[in-house]
């Protein structure tokens, strides 16, 4: 028996879906809402939700994680309208189990569900077996995070072939690397191409090997990065790179593990597994014609995404902490005191260039505070301090706006008074945020210096106390 849960405002299918699995022994629950479904979701134990897309309070598809990140984690089926393509898409994308179009979700039913509940016992078995994922090097709790890391498991139990995705710095080599570490290859090695700098000539020679003489200047044999990898893992970083010409070669290889070193006359045998990365989009690239599409299906066995910084803002905290104790053992200094708000300045930022621009923006801060006892917001680069403050002002002059909203109780002032008034107000507000420092406070309200100062005499403010209001 099966605890589901229906998530519809279509209270006749939902009371028929939940009498038709009532019928197979199962227990249904009904919500009409996403709110009173999330609810549901968070009370209960659920082995499976029917999450319907177009509800009062919003779209199912967008509350998918909410449903996915319960405590019991179901399986999610989602209930399209009919011929919507990209509904159907997007509920894959998103991680659904199936999806099931609303005019025939009874007749559609059995399959999905059963296989949803077959897929589900397994994972339960599996998830039961004492296996302790290592992942010293992978810091970070978000779902997310959490969630790759259990792909991360998957992939390491398995020998497909992995192509990780995500932006410059989300950790594509790490968790590359983790797979490799928890797999039965670990005792074997990791060797990585960065494809992205491969020198056109020399590919095959360096993939392949070559013998001694195959070439002016091959002096000595030289047995090539894909027999290196005999028994552990190929690492090809940024595969889209890897030239057209080596893509059709390079498919054979992966398909039969069988190459030739350049100038041999026979064929070698390497058995190695391949884990590629990439942060380009190949989907439209093969879509382009300018990545081979069947090179990209056979990479792609299991695919693992990993999620920018700036979704994932609960990491910041954790990897910042792991980056600076480990700045303080290598300059042999005792650990620093952190102030709060420079956390609150790191969470306001984008991170780009993700968990490499944090990592070196801490090497850079440490290196200005290195004989600081505690780090303050101060102490981070300016970029990062203009965008919090910006923060700042905006939910201020939002706060303001809607203030303004509210018909005014007071008597009128004169034009001038009130824009004496708010121009005052505008600038202990920027003094507060910028902590008084003149050059941000330019910087953030784009004032010139004189014409800031000039303000400053004219409403009798100081930066210093002002920041302190
Ligand atoms: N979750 C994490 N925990 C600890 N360190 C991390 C984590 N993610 C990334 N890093 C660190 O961030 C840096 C960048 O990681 P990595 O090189 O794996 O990123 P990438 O996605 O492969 O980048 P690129 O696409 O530019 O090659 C490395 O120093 C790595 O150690």
């Amino acid at each position: 028996m099966a605890d589901i849960l229906i998530v519809d405002d279509d209270s006749m299918l939902a009371e028929m879906l939940a009498v038709h699995l009532g019928n197979s022994g199962h227990r249904a629950e009904c919500a009409a809402t996403l709110t009173e479904g999330i609810e549901c979701a968070r009370r209960g134990r659920f082995d499976v939700v029917f999450l319907d897309v177009q509800l009062p309070d919003g779209n199912g598809l967008n509350a998918f994680s909410r449903f996915a990140e319960t405590a019991s984690r179901p399986e999610i089926i989602i209930m399209t309208g009919s011929g919507d393509p990209d509904g159907a898409k997007k509920a894959i994308q998103s991680g659904a189990w199936s999806y099931l179009e609303k005019p025939h979700v009874l007749r559609d039913l059995l399959l999905p569900f059963t296989r949803a509940l077959q897929y589900r016992e397994e994972k339960q078995k599996i998830s039961r077996l004492p296996v302790a994922l290592k992942r010293e090097t992978i810091i970070g709790a978000s779902p997310s995070l959490a969630s790759c890391l259990d792909q991360v498991a998957t992939a390491a139990a398995s020998e497909a072939t992995v192509l990780i995705t995500g932006e410059t710095g989300t950790g594509k080599e790490v968790f590359a690397r983790a797979i490799h570490d928890n797999s039965n290859r670990a005792a074997q090695a990791f060797v990585v191409v960065d494809c992205a700098s491969l020198p056109e000539t020399l590919i095959e020679s360096i993939l392949f090997g070559h013998v001694k003489g195959a070439f002016t200047g091959a002096d000595r044999a030289f047995g090539g990065l894909i027999a290196m990898a005999h028994g552990g893992t190929l690492f090809l970083d940024e595969v889209g790179e890897l030239p057209e010409r080596i893509q059709k070669t390079f498919l054979r290889v992966l398909q039969e593990h069988r190459f030739r070193p350049v100038g041999a006359a026979r064929e070698e045998f390497s058995n190695f597994r391949v884990i590629a990365a990439t942060n380009r989009n190949l989907d439209q690239e093969a879509a382009d014609g300018a990545f081979r599409a069947d090179l990209l299906y056979r990479l792609r066995s299991l695919p693992l995404h990993l999620p920018p910084l700036r979704e994932r803002k609960e990491d910041i905290r954790p990897l910042s902490r792991h980056f600076l104790a480990r700045l303080c053992d290598r300059a042999k200094v005792g650990s620093k005191g952190v102030a709060d708000e420079f956390f609150e300045y790191l969470h306001a930022y984008d991170w780009p260039g993700n968990v490499r621009e944090l990592q070196q923006t801490l090497e850079q801060v440490f290196a200005t505070a290195v004989h600081h006892p505690t780090l303050f917001a101060y102490h981070l680069p300016q970029q990062i301090r203009v965008c919090k403050t910006l923060e700042c002002i905006s939910a201020e002059a939002a706060r303001t706006r809607s203030e303004h909203t509210v018909p005014p109780t007071s008597p009128p002032v004169t034009w001038k008074a009130f824009k004496a008034e708010k121009e005052r107000e505008y600038l202990r507000h920027l003094f507060a945020s910028t902590k008084g420092n003149i050059r941000d406070a330019c910087t953030v309200s784009g004032l010139s210096r004189a014409r800031l100062y000039q303000l400053i005499n004219l409403h009798g403010l100081d930066p210093e106390t002002s920041c302190r209001d």
